[in-house]
């Protein structure tokens, strides 16, 4: 039997209950002053030195000593050799959350419009896909092939031409798995690179790596900083950070299956988030000690553990109704509602990035193969934003076309506003416009 683990236990009705949970929530604070820094110099390196400092920074931070780039980008006939190599049944599980992840996301694709008014006029909107996107694919800690398909899939969904993808391969480790997902999901080129200085590269460019306009996909804190700090020159996604659960239980669930899936997301990192509320005292207590007994079966059980001791908690709540109001106040990334009647909370909930519902419904099966995306919203940020989707790889442009009475009709009108702000050239472009 392990140490028993320290984790938090709250009652939402303490007094001091806010401060506790401010504080549990807190993670943009890792983001120091020591990591901006040195994102800001790393990011001016792979500027000024381009494919050189790559080399360097991959020695450097993922131990991968190579004598030029070229060591460092795989190409196509790459990927098919990893998806040969894989095993059949790896190949099948691939396929097949490829295929579901695909048709989820074909119901996201937007579709131009347009409308024609009476005299003519015809106004809409025209959707186009980006010409060219990186995607990031964390690789520090551990591989991410389903990060792959979540990420490539809908920017080919979306019809965008060119994706270029980076993933981390510590000490040279390649995953087959990464690199077979890869190959299944059309993806373009792929760079064996990561951190800042990935996300620099695909950013400005190097003699390599293809410039992108928008760079999507989660990682540690340094890909989190370096995307905050390229946004501008090229898009992104959101700031996805450390995994996050939380669950809401009626106190009816196997304690086993809440106990595993807090751990799910706890492996992910050390500065993960797994939070359990509920209305019963005494399921809080079973759910502690499947913890106590499961934890020691974990591979991953020294990064559970800090995970847990340091951003977990199991807090106890008057009733359902609570657990929603304290949800929307979390705003987590992913929320299970290990209910009875998960739709009954359904309308209670607005922030949350990802719902799974019902006591059949784990957050891992969402994780690889339900379909919705698992790059989401994290640290509080579902409030404003939204999962990863076809969306993110369209771009909207307005339609207008004026028949001749139709610019005569908004001729007369924009004279007068552009008149009220003394943009006379505005006015007078107009007016030519107004018939006699
Ligand atoms: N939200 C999601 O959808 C999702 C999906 C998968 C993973 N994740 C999260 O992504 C994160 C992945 O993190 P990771 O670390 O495993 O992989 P990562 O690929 O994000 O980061 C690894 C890179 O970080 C850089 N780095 C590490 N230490 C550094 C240092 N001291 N100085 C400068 N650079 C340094 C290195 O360049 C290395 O290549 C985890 O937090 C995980 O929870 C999120
Ligand atoms: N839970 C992660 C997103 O927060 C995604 C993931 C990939 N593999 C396993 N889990
Ligand atoms: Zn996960």
């Amino acid at each position: 039997m392990s140490t028993p683990l320290k984790i938090a236990r709250l009652n939402a009705n303490q007094s001091d209950f806010a401060e506790h949970l401010d504080a549990l929530l807190a993670w943009e604070g890792v983001s120091d002053k020591a990591v901006n820094d040195r994102v800001e110099e790393i990011i001016a390196a792979v500027r000024a030195n381009g494919d050189a400092a790559l080399v360097e920074y991959t020695e450097r931070f993922d131990g991968l000593s190579v004598d030029s780039m070229a060591g460092l980008i795989l190409d196509r006939a790459r990927l098919e050799l990893a998806l040969e190599r894989i095993t059949p049944e790896q190949r099948e599980a691939l396929s097949v959350a490829a295929e579901r992840v695909r048709s989820y996301h074909e119901h996201q694709r937007q579709d131009s419009w347009r409308y024609t008014e009476a005299d003519g006029t015809l106004l809409g909107q025209q959707i186009t896909p980006l010409d060219r996107v990186g995607l990031y694919v964390p690789g520090g800690k551990a591989s991410y092939p389903s990060s792959v398909l979540m990420n490539a899939i809908p920017a080919k969904v979306a019809g965008v031409p060119e994706v270029v993808m980076v993933v981390p391969t510590p000490r040279g480790e390649i995953n087959e798995l990464v690199l077979a997902a890869a190959c299944l999901a059309g993806v373009d080129h792929v760079f064996t690179i990561g951190g800042a200085q990935a996300v620099a590269a695909l950013a400005y460019g190097t003699e390599s790596v293809p410039q992108v306009d928008k760079i999507v996909g989660p990682g540690n804190i340094y890909v989190a900083t370096a995307k905050r700090a390229v946004f501008g020159q090229v898009g992104i996604d959101m700031i996805a950070g450390p995994s996050e659960i939380l669950v809401v239980c009626d106190g009816q669930t196997d304690p086993d299956w809440i106990a595993m899936d807090l751990f799910s997301q706890a492996e992910h990192d050390e500065d993960a988030q797994s939070i359990l509320l509920s209305p019963d005292a005494a399921f809080l207590d079973a759910v502690e000690a499947s913890l106590n007994r499961l934890i020691g079966d974990l591979e991953r059980d020294a990064i559970v553990r800090v995970s847990l001791e340091t951003r977990g908690a199991l807090i106890k709540v008057d009733d359902l109704e609570q657990a929603c109001v304290l949800t929307n106040r979390i705003a987590p990334e992913h929320l299970e509602l290990s209910v009875a009647d998960p739709e009954a909370l359904l309308p209670q909930v607005r922030h949350a990035g990802a719902i799974f519902m019902g006591r059949y419904t784990p957050e891992a099966l969402g994780d690889y193969c339900a379909g919705p995306n698992h790059v989401l919203p994290t640290s509080g940020t579902a409030r404003f934003s939204s999962p990863l989707g076809v969306y993110d790889f369209q771009k909207r442009s307005s339609l207008i076309f004026c028949s001749p009475d139709g610019a005569s009709e908004l001729g007369k009108t924009a004279s007068v506003l552009a008149r009220g702000e003394s943009l006379t050239a505005h006015a007078r472009s107009a007016e030519y416009r107004i018939k006699p």
